[in-house]
């Protein structure tokens, strides 16, 4: 088994596999179904996704609403990147609170994010992103909050970002949740 990591966030976990490593260079499985099942999570994969970010880029902070809401498993093949999950469940006790984890192209850990959550993350170093998600992109059931919203309190550790036209229209966390009645 690989370590896994829970967080204040009931259901984030992180993942960090067993590495090989020999003369030849490394080995690690990056996901079997059984991690999850060990701890009570049950997920039909159905879609994998890469993307490839310059150094200063803001992914997110991004969510489907259902019955497309996803589930993904997150983690970068090149690069850093600081990684960004923000509970947005309606009546969770940790409504609007992040958590933000380094996913690291050496260390080759992961970022389990259920679904209920907005995902995003800055690029501290030119990375390839990989990532799996539980429902297939749905153009219509896309929703986010904006990334700098104050009351987030996320330190992305960049300043003027790259970053696409969309992200930069999402609504605040306060008229996210006046909107949603709540949260997802
Ligand atoms: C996410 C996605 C995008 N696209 C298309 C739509 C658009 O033309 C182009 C780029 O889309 P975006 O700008 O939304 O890509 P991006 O900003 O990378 O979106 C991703 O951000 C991270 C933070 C997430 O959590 C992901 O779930 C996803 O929302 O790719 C797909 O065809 N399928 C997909 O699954």
């Amino acid at each position: 088994m690989p370590n896994i990591i829970t967080t204040k966030l009931d259901g984030l976990v992180e993942i960090r596999p067993k590495i090989f490593e020999d003369p030849r260079g490394y080995f690690f499985e990056s996901f079997r179904k059984d991690w999850f099942d060990e701890v009570g999570i049950s997920v039909d994969w159905k879609q994998d996704n890469q993307s490839f970010s310059q150094k200063g880029t803001v992914r997110g902070l991004h969510f489907q609403r259902a019955p497309y809401a996803q589930a993904k498993l997150v983690r970068v093949v090149q690069g850093k990147v600081l990684d960004v999950a923000v509970d947005l469940r309606k009546g969770s006790p940790t409504f609007g609170q992040s958590h933000t984890v380094l996913l690291d192209a050496q260390l080759h850990n992961l970022l389990y994010v259920p679904v209920g959550f907005a995902h995003g993350f800055s690029v501290l170093e030119d990375a390839i992103f990989l990532y799996k998600c539980s429902e297939y992109y749905h153009f219509p059931s896309e929703g986010g909050i904006r990334w700098n919203d104050p009351a987030l309190g996320i330190d992305w550790k960049v300043s003027d970002p790259i970053i696409s036209e969309k992200d930069q229209k999402w609504p605040s966390l306060q008229e996210f949740k006046e909107q949603s009645g709540g949260g997802l």
